[in-house]
């Protein structure tokens, strides 16, 4: 698998290029050069070209990547060339704004179930997804072969919640909640802070002469 060798900051990069060529393809761009490409994401186009050749020959030498084609080898390669879905533990605030946020959707990504504590939420319908009780996670993941959870509980439970998610056959976790969960190697991680990006600006800002 060539994803093996893959170094972490060009995987990182692919979703870039897949929206930048996305909005291409939306414009009926037909093809891009590699210098074009980078002066949109912000590097020089050498990276651009070390970046996609990891995944196969891509481009043509002095005329550029077709746009449709690497729209569509993107999407396999990040795998979004199937739909996914997703299971929401903790239908609070946050829980509801990502739920609600039609994005994900359009990238075959679909919140269609979600756990919570709170009785008064259970059997309320959030977006497509029904509120089910916590204590039905097991039977939800295993029936649903749900691959991905989205975690956005207390502190507190964090941890406890997404052991159970693994045991029930969570493989990835998009983690909202600020605490280093212990998870095995097998296990993808994702950890999310809008706080940290909200404080380096209030850092510049302070730190201005
Ligand atoms: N990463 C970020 O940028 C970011 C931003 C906002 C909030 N957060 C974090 O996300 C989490 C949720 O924040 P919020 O503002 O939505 O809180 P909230 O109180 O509005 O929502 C939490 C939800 O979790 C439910 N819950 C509590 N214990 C549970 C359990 N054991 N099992 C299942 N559901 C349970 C509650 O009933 C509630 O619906 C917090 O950990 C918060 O720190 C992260």
């Amino acid at each position: 698998m060539p994803e093996i060798r893959t170094p972490a900051t060009t995987i990182e990069r692919l979703p870039l290029y897949y929206r930048c060529v996305q909005k291409l393809a939306s414009k009926e761009v037909e093809v891009i050069s590699s210098q074009e490409l980078g002066e949109m994401i912000g590097i020089p186009s050498t990276q651009v070209r070390k970046d996609l050749s990891y995944y196969g020959e891509f481009g043509r030498r002095g005329v550029g990547y077709e746009v449709d084609n690497l729209v569509k080898n993107l999407e396999r390669i990040l795998g979004l060339n199937e739909s996914w879905d997703l299971v929401l533990v903790g239908a609070g605030n946050l829980g509801q704004a990502l739920v609600n946020y039609g994005g994900f959707k359009k990238l075959g990504l679909n919140i269609n179930y979600a756990l919570d504590i709170d009785e008064n939420k259970i059997g309320n319908k959030l977006g497509n997804a029904e509120i089910h009780d916590i204590d039905e996670l097991e039977e939800l993941v295993t029936e649903n072969n749900i691959n991905i959870a989205v975690l956005a509980v207390p502190d507190e439970d964090a941890q406890q919640i997404a052991d159970r998610l693994i045991e029930a056959g969570v493989k990835a976790i998009w983690n909202f909640v600020p605490v280093r969960l212990d998870v095995p190697d097998e296990i993808e991680v994702r950890n999310e802070d809008l706080s940290i990006g909200l404080i380096s600006l209030t850092y510049y800002l302070s730190n201005q002469n």
